[in-house]
């Protein structure tokens, strides 16, 4: 029987250790806290992340690292990505030498630029073989429910997507391979940024020109940083691009989306942090991001702006302004 321990029991980390477990995966879930670990142990739920959600049970939890992951065939990461390398650091030792390190972070790292499959290669000196990444459009407040989804897995080795396919394929959640582990990535990452962008355009009262014209100039920024870092174009097409960036930006689910929204609304970024419980992963990682395109000289306006108004006191207005007074340019330039 295939074996996966999940680390983080926030709302991702605790729904796909339900989907494994309905799968038929032996799934464990590793928690910092005893008191969530007690409650997915003892009375199958989640109430902090998941209130009101019955979990298999079948689904093993525990604060016991190594215990977690001993014979673990699949070790899987749902922890916030600018926390993934400290913590990688002390779970390395006892990493099954055969399993494979599964990312579901959507982030960019701060300071590295690099995305969460390069942090789990350099931290847990695996090679990119012992590597898949799991992004699509997986709002967990539907997923909860069972609701059909999809989901894209990918890794560069084809046997490693077959079998964490397999793990994790259920009549109701529907799992694609893909073997371009860049563009899976930058898709999941870059499009937490675009939402942020979509609810500030929201929450100031714009309308759907405006919010498809982010989506689809987003979808470009997407696009010409993928090129130029080597992902495969037509990945952005799909589930982990085009599929994720329309569900994040278009749901009142999103956490990036109305971290934005409150932006745009006028509330200040301390009352907009204050009211955001969970992992707005865009808030940091437009940063990152925009590291990342400065570094491969890739023009990203979108990001820009988003950066402007998160960190650096750019009011909402200033930012369509700033965008609309660009110079005109092909639609296609860059790509
Ligand atoms: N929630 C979703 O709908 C969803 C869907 C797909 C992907 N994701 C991605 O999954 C990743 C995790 O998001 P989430 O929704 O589970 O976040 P969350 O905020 O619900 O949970 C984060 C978990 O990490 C733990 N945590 C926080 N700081 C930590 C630290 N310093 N060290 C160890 N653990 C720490 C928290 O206690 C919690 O268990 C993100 O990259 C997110 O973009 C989320
Ligand atoms: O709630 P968000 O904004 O972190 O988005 C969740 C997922 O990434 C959607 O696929």
């Amino acid at each position: 029987m295939t074996k996966a321990v999940v680390f983080g029991t926030g709302s991702w980390g605790t729904t796909f250790a339900m989907i494994l477990a309905e799968a038929g995966t032996s799934t464990t879930l590793w928690g910092r806290r005893a008191e969530v670990v007690e409650a997915v142990e003892q009375r199958h739920e989640n109430p902090e992340y998941l209130p009101g959600v019955r979990l298999p049970p079948s689904l093993r939890a525990t604060t016991d690292a190594a215990e977690a992951m001993e014979d673990a065939d699949f070790v899987v990461l749902a922890v916030p990505s600018q926390t993934l390398r400290g913590n990688l650091a002390t779970w390395q030792p006892h990493i099954p030498d055969h399993a494979v390190l599964v990312s579901l972070m959507k982030g960019i790292e701060l300071r590295t630029s690099k995305r969460m499959s390069e942090v789990i290669c350099d931290v847990a000196d695996v090679p990119a073989e012992r590597v898949a990444v799991v992004s699509g459009p997986n709002l967990v407040g539907e997923l909860i429910r069972r609701e059909p989804a999809a989901t894209v897995v990918a890794s560069v080795d084809d046997k490693v997507t077959g079998r964490l396919q397999e793990a994790c394929h259920l009549p109701w959640f529907r799992a694609y391979t893909n073997s371009d582990v860049v563009g899976v990535e930058l898709g999941g990452a870059v499009k937490n940024v675009i939402a942020l962008a979509v609810g500030v355009a929201a929450g100031m009262g714009l309308g759907d020109n405006v919010r498809a014209t982010l989506m689809t100039r987003g979808l470009a920024e997407i696009s010409r940083l993928g090129a130029a870092l080597g992902a495969d174009p037509h990945t952005f097409a799909g589930l982990a691009g085009m599929g994720d960036l329309v569900a994040t930006c278009t749901s009142p689910l999103s956490r990036n989306r109305t971290f934005g929204e409150n932006l745009g609304r006028g509330m200040t970024l301390a009352e907009t942090i204050a009211a955001t419980r969970q992992t707005a992963e865009g808030v940091k990682s437009c940063e990152s991001v925009l590291d990342l395109a400065r570094k491969h000289d890739v023009e990203m306006p979108i990001t820009e702006v988003v950066v402007g108004v998160v960190h650096d006191g750019m009011t909402p207005r200033e930012a369509a302004v700033m965008l609309m007074s660009r110079t005109p340019k092909p639609e296609r330039y860059g790509v």
